[in-house]
């Protein structure tokens, strides 16, 4: 691992190798080379002889000489920096100007390699500094520079979205891409991590982009490209690469034996493995619920709630809509008309009806009798408007007085396990401030196993020191009517390059566990993010300000086997959520325990 972060490192080095310090090296030798016969290496005496100090005249005038070299080398390296620093800042020119805009996880790589070379090349310059005052070393102390370990944990992020969501290079780099030697360190990361498939097409990606410019050569890639498609199984496709690369360098034996190798294994196999083509291999519900795939039962279960846009009329009685299908969008709005006001249109309408026509005229195309009705029946006014009753409710907590007046909009997105989600219950504001807080606090989010990639995200828990923190937790109280006295402190939690936290269970397996978990989500997610349950087919699609809440333990203290959950990976967007987990005790009256075996 140690070789493979070496290797790792020394290849983005030499993204941006300069060869300024070779200049620079050899007018110092130079100089030191006169001061040297001058003063020391003569090994002879000076003083001691006139005829020697009189020859010093010349000397000094070399000497002299030699410095003004010296400086104005110094002089083309400042220049150099300065054009260098031109070009650094070019690179940002177009960058948005609101950090959050970074959704793009291949834009979130580079602006992690930029940085990183960026740091890299300044570095180079300043650690042979002449000045006696190096700000630089000051503010180095401060920043925070991507490490060799971010690039690789940001190039797995790429790879596992790909895996995910079966994405080619060039589907994922669609709104950014690549280089030929960003997606060439993409695929080296494939590669050490056994990705042979992924590696590949990584490769070739760069294959593609190479330019005389570019710090990848053709023989490294094809290099690749040959080992990675015999590792995989695709032994044509090493033959071809290994050929082209001794086409490139017909001298190299080592080439020339490996091809004779794969020419001679190619004999020996039957069938090829197709490393062009991403398959779907796992029928993993998780997987499948990431992308989407979700039950049709869910979706006749969820409801959205409309307000028309903010149409004032709809913004307090919001209407049902239920998506029936994609393309052509057909949505369904529930309930928009009562069974009341059906009769009265139907009593308008028959006396008169008429055939109805086509572009045709009548004809059997159209074999039916209608009516166009205006606004002077109220009733096809008042229809028009919608004043319906709603299935989605709005709940005032069994009556909590805070609620009576801000009835919280409550959904059933599941039953078993019931998972219910409660929209607009945190600000745009609150969420705001709740992220400025944890934005300096955030460190790496561990699992039982520590730091591993089963959980890819940063989070910080907050006590109720802040007094944004103890509103929410009083609301999550007043929603949910269970006891706070034993929760855990909210815990915030930002998500990564293709951030994910997979299959796992919240509960502990402690005395006093974690028997319900409220889950706020702080900003939507464009694609990817959803919270999934594998066990029932359950994809919750993140809504900033809503919130999902379900109890992960039966009421017999058994943990509920169906509230297996995951984080799905991010694949565009920017992830926050809060979860706050609520404990056993004080709710012995708020859920009354059973002493039932099942539930
Ligand atoms: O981010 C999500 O969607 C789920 C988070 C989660 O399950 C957790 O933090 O325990
Ligand atoms: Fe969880």
């Amino acid at each position: 691992m140690d070789a493979y972060k070496q290797s790792a490192s020394s290849l983005l080095d030499t993204y941006t190798s300069f060869c300024f310090e070779v200049l620079i090296m050899a007018v110092k030798e130079l100089t030191i080379l006169v001061v040297c016969s001058l003063i020391v290496c003569t090994g002879s005496e000076i003083f001691t002889s006139t005829d020697k100090i009189s020859h010093l005249f010349g000397e000094e005038k070399f000497l002299l000489d030699a410095f003004s070299l010296y400086i104005d080398a110094e002089e083309e390296i400042v220049k150099k920096m300065k054009r260098d620093l031109l070009l650094l800042q070019l690179g940002t020119y177009s960058d948005p100007v609101d950090p959050e805009q970074i959704k793009d996880p291949v834009a979130a790589f580079i602006l992690l390699i930029r940085l990183r070379s960026e740091w890299m090349s300044i570095e180079k310059y300043t650690s042979s500094s002449l000045s006696e005052y190096n700000v630089y070393q000051t503010v180095l102390e401060y920043a925070e520079i991507p490490q060799v370990e971010d690039l690789q944990g940001a190039a797995l992020g790429l790879i596992s979205l790909q895996e995910l969501y079966k994405l080619y290079p060039h589907n994922i780099t669609k709104e950014t891409s690549l280089n030929a030697a960003q997606a060439y360190f993409v695929g080296f990361v494939a590669y050490n991590e056994n990705k042979f498939q992924h590696a590949f097409l990584w490769f070739l990606y760069s294959l593609g982009r190479l330019t005389q410019y570019s710090t990848v050569t053709e023989n490294e890639l094809l290099r690749y490209l040959s080992d990675s498609a015999y590792h995989f199984g695709s032994l044509p496709v090493a033959i071809y690469f290994s050929q082209r690369l001794f086409n490139l360098d017909p001298t190299n034996e080592e080439v020339k034996v490996q091809l004779d190798l794969y020419r001679f294994l190619r004999y020996q196999k039957t069938s090829n493995k197709d490393i062009f083509t991403l398959i779907n291999e796992s029928s993993n519900s998780y997987e499948a619920l990431c992308r989407g795939e979700t039950s049709k039962r869910q979706m006749a279960l969820s409801c959205r709630y409309s307000t028309g846009g903010g149409n004032p009329r709809l913004m307090y009685a919001p209407v049902k809509e239920e998506v029936e299908w994609d393309e052509p969008r057909i949505i369904r709005y529930h309930d928009i008309i009562s069974d009341r006001d059906i009769e009265s249109l139907k009593n308008i309408s028959r006396p008169l009806l008429s055939r109805s026509e086509t572009i045709g005229g009548v004809t059997n195309i159209r074999t039916s009798q209608s009516v166009f009705l205006d606004e002077g029946y109220p009733v096809v006014a008042r229809t028009s408007k919608r004043q319906m009753a709603l299935s989605c409710r709005y709940s005032t907590g069994g009556g909590n007085p805070r609620l009576m007046y801000a009835p919280v909009k409550e959904e059933v997105e599941w039953d078993e396990p019931r998972i219910i989600r409660y929209h607009d219950i945190i600000s745009d504001r609150e969420i705001e401030i709740l992220k400025n807080i944890s934005r300096p606090l955030l460190s790496r989010s561990e699992t039982i196993g520590g730091v591993t990639n089963i959980r890819t995200s940063q989070s910080v828990f907050l006590d109720e020191g802040y007094p944004v923190v103890a509103r929410v937790n009083q609301r999550i109280a007043d929603i949910t009517g269970l006891s706070m006295k034993s929760a855990e402190h909210l815990h915030v939690q930002n998500y990564g390059i293709g951030g994910k936290y997979e299959p796992h269970y919240d509960e502990l397996d402690t005395e006093n566990d974690r028997i319900a978990t409220f889950l706020i989500y702080m900003s939507d997610v464009e694609i990817g993010g959803s919270t999934v349950f594998p066990k029932v087919g359950v994809a919750l699609k993140p809504k900033k300000g809503s919130a999902v809440l379900w109890y992960n333990l039966h009421k017999n203290g058994n943990v509920d086997l169906n509230t297996e959950h995951a984080g799905c990976p991010v694949l565009r967007g920017n992830k926050w959520v809060a979860n706050k987990w609520i404990h056993e005790y004080g709710q012995e009256f708020r859920r009354p325990c059973s002493l039932s075996y099942w539930k």
